[in-house]
């Protein structure tokens, strides 16, 4: 059975301030944790700051972008192997702010999941449609070819090294995010099925075993009915990860739904 992650993505938020009290407080929250995992991805300057205070925690930590390349002159860029040198574990890849604000291609957005897995990062690659994809109903047509750009630009092999990491594929509707419009658990599902889906069609056994994250205005009173839908590994929490009650209480219901899931399976 899949193992439920629940990561929050900070995006640019914090100070040292309040992220000192914020990650104090969830690793006081989350101490007790067993039946999830969960990470905190935090703006880059603060990848120190997380590391001296997580560490030796349950809590991972992880940036929100790689470069795709290793290193060179390309101002303003963070490579994999600098946030490998900070005790990451996780690298957003291609979320929709870049790719939508800042014009980060597929073939990109792939090129940064093969640095992240170069430098020994697990991915967490971000896909998804717009409110104008969905409805002219090309949803599986954009999520497809966000997915086989990994293949189309990196090849097969990138396949085992994929699975040696536990790369992580994140679904996010693009008009969910940060509106308080969450895809509802059978929209979601639908969509998370599809990709499994797609990916059995290259690798049964890799299908079976990727976690894929829901994101998307996933709060306290929402997860919990996320978490239970078959396809749903857990989630990518933004608004909610900046407050540290909201956050335990999604990962209290990603650690509730394994405990259900084991138990219907053992019944
Ligand atoms: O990476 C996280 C997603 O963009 C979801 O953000 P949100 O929970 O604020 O909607």
């Amino acid at each position: 059975m899949r193992r439920k992650l629940v990561v929050g993505n900070w995006k640019m938020h914090g100070s040292l301030e309040q992220n000192q009290a914020l990650l104090t407080q969830m690793m006081a929250d989350l101490n007790g944790l067993r039946d999830a995992d969960c990470a905190i991805c935090v703006p880059h300057p603060y990848l120190a700051q997380a590391q001296q205070l997580l560490k030796g925690s349950n809590i991972g930590w992880g940036g929100q972008n790689v470069s795709p390349f290793q290193s060179g002159a390309y101002t303003g860029a963070v490579s994999a192997r600098m946030l490998a040198d900070f005790g990451c574990t996780y690298a957003i890849i291609g979320h929709s702010e870049r790719r939508v604000l800042i014009h980060e291609s597929n073939v990109t957005a792939a090129a940064s999941f093969g640095a992240a897995l170069q430098a020994g990062l697990t991915p967490i690659f971000c896909v998804g449609e717009t409110l104008e994809e969905r409805q002219a109903g090309v949803t599986e047509a954009v999520v497809g070819s966000q997915l086989i750009a990994i293949l189309n630009t990196l090849g097969l092999d990138i396949l085992s090294k994929a699975v040696q990491l536990r790369a992580v594929i994140a679904y996010e509707p693009v008009w969910a995010i940060g509106t308080g419009k969450t895809a509802t658990p059978d929209q979601a599902q639908a969509v998370h099925a599809f990709i499994r889906k797609r990916i059995a069609e290259r690798d049964p056994d890799i299908a079976r075993r990727v976690r894929i994250l829901y994101g998307g205005s996933v709060k306290p009173s929402n997860a919990a009915q996320l978490f239970v839908m078959p396809d749903i590994d857990g989630g990518l929490i933004g608004r909610c990860s900046l407050v540290a009650n909201e956050f335990r209480d999604i990962c209290l219901a990603a650690a509730e739904s394994a405990c259900v899931a084991s138990q219907s399976i053992s019944d």
